[in-house]
């Protein structure tokens, strides 16, 4: 279970979260949905360890957590919303290059996990390509299976249908939910109501402060 108690957090002098509460169970499916600026991306990163808190605890399992604890735990897969996939290396080392040289995995175990992720989510052929050569939703897909080489325990994705056709916001679909099925804790930052609708267990509006 993953909890934020109290939170506050201000940018200057804009107070973006006050006394703010929130529960995520395990395996539960929470969307997060408000307008632009409504605070719904800084939600995400606070609750996965990735921003500051004013003041206020964020705990797993009981245990108050930091960023560190998150990645030393192998707690935690983040989707960023521009993918961040290093430039100059092929999508297979994108994948294998974080979990051989802080995770320990062997070289062989992460290019066979790494393959079969990009098996499962269509993208194999790629492998050996480099990231300009993709589409924005082949980079979707690299970024997710990267996020899920550590088996996370919790997944953040930040707007994870923005670059993507109807098509593949269907298949991003379906990848959430089979993630759901393989007990993973998800949280899904989105603009777009009716894709929270289609996956979430929970959707929280989060609005702007000067609404
Ligand atoms: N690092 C930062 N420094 C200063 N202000 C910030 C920072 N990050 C976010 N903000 C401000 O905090 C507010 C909330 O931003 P946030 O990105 O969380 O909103 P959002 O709901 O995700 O918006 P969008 O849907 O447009 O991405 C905005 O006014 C933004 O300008």
């Amino acid at each position: 279970m993953l909890e934020l108690k109290n939170i506050c957090k201000k940018f200057g002098d804009k107070v973006i979260f006050e006394n703010f509460n929130l529960l995520v169970e395990d395996k539960e499916l929470l969307a997060i949905v408000g307008p632009s600026g409504g605070g719904k991306t800084t939600l995400l990163r606070m609750l996965v360890g990735l921003e500051s808190i004013d003041s206020g605890e964020v705990i797993y399992n009981g245990e108050k957590i930091s960023h560190d604890g998150y990645v030393r735990g192998n707690i935690l897969g983040f989707v960023f919303q521009d993918f961040q996939l290093f430039p100059n290396m092929t999508i297979i080392d994108n994948l294998t290059l974080s979990p051989i040289q802080t995770m320990n995995m062997s070289k062989v175990d992460a290019v066979s996990k790494a393959e079969s992720l990009l098996f499962d989510l269509g993208i194999f052929e790629q492998k050996d390509l480099y990231p300009y050569a993709l589409s924005g939703g082949q980079k979707q897909r690299v970024a997710l299976a990267r996020a899920m080489m550590i088996d996370p325990k919790i997944i953040g994705y930040d707007e994870p249908t923005s670059a993507l056709d109807p098509g593949l916001r269907d298949q991003v679909a379906e990848l959430i939910l089979a993630n759901k099925v393989a007990g993973m804790t998800q949280i899904v930052v989105t603009h777009d109501m009716q894709f929270a609708e289609t996956i979430a267990d929970t959707i929280l509006a989060v609005n702007s402060k000067e609404d």
